[in-house]
């Protein structure tokens, strides 16, 4: 075992949070993106947030999301964390963090090296940063795409200023050598543990966990 901490993105039933729990997941999260095979209405993330076990902590995706819609989520969905996977200005992620009180993750696209330097940005503003693949231009989703990044432009820079997970195209079969290359001690996962988009497989989140935390 080492002491990498695992997200299990776009769970969208009690067997899912189950599976991510049970597997030793750290973190789950909940996408209320509405054009997401994962979108959850806010009743239902809270029935499932309500699941989780004390420690696991419970994250909401939102992109874009406007004040009254994070209020809306906020008021009943038992949250540690919230994710911000637009693209929110290093402003809007301060306020965001002022207004909920919650820690803030800022979602960074990465292609090629000239989106680096926007890491340092954020990392004077938000909790956690979340480095994934920029999503293709046409792309209907910006995340949850299953397109991973070249790791070798993060191959030497463990030491951001603020906590950060690898995502984007990760899979069970990938992450042991997605963590050696960039120096992750975090990453996040959605379409690489599911069988069919949306739809969460508890052996590949199993697995998903196994290959990260026992390199
Ligand atoms: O998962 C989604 O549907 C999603 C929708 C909108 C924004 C972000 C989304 N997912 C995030 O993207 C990363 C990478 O996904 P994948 O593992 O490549 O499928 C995922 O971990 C979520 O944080």
């Amino acid at each position: 075992m080492n002491d990498i901490r695992v997200k299990i993105c776009g769970l969208r039933s009690g067997d899912d949070v189950t599976a991510a729990a049970q597997a030793g997941a750290a973190y789950v999260g909940f996408v209320f993106f509405p054009k997401s095979p994962r979108y959850v209405q806010i009743d239902q993330a809270a029935t499932l947030a309500a699941l989780a076990p004390v420690g696991l902590c419970k994250v909401a995706l939102t992109v874009n999301a406007s004040n009254a819609e994070l209020d809306a989520i906020t008021a009943k969905v038992p949250l540690d964390m919230l994710q911000l996977h637009g693209v929110e200005s290093p402003e809007r992620v301060a306020e965001v963090k002022a207004r909920y009180g919650l820690p803030v993750m800022k979602a960074i696209g990465v292609a090629d090296a000239s989106d680096l330097p926007q890491i340092d940005a954020y990392s004077a503003v938000a909790d956690q940063l979340l480095i994934d693949a920029k999503p293709p231009r046409d792309a209907e989703l910006p995340g949850g795409n299953g397109l991973a990044f070249d790791w070798r432009l993060l191959a030497g820079r463990k030491y951001w200023q603020r906590p950060w997970m690898l995502a984007g195209g990760l899979t069970p079969d990938n992450v042991a050598e997605a963590l050696r290359m960039t120096g992750a001690n975090q990453v996040d996962v959605s379409s690489g543990v599911e069988v069919a988009p949306g739809q969460k497989d508890a052996d590949l989140i199993r697995a998903f966990v196994g290959a990260a935390t026992s390199r």
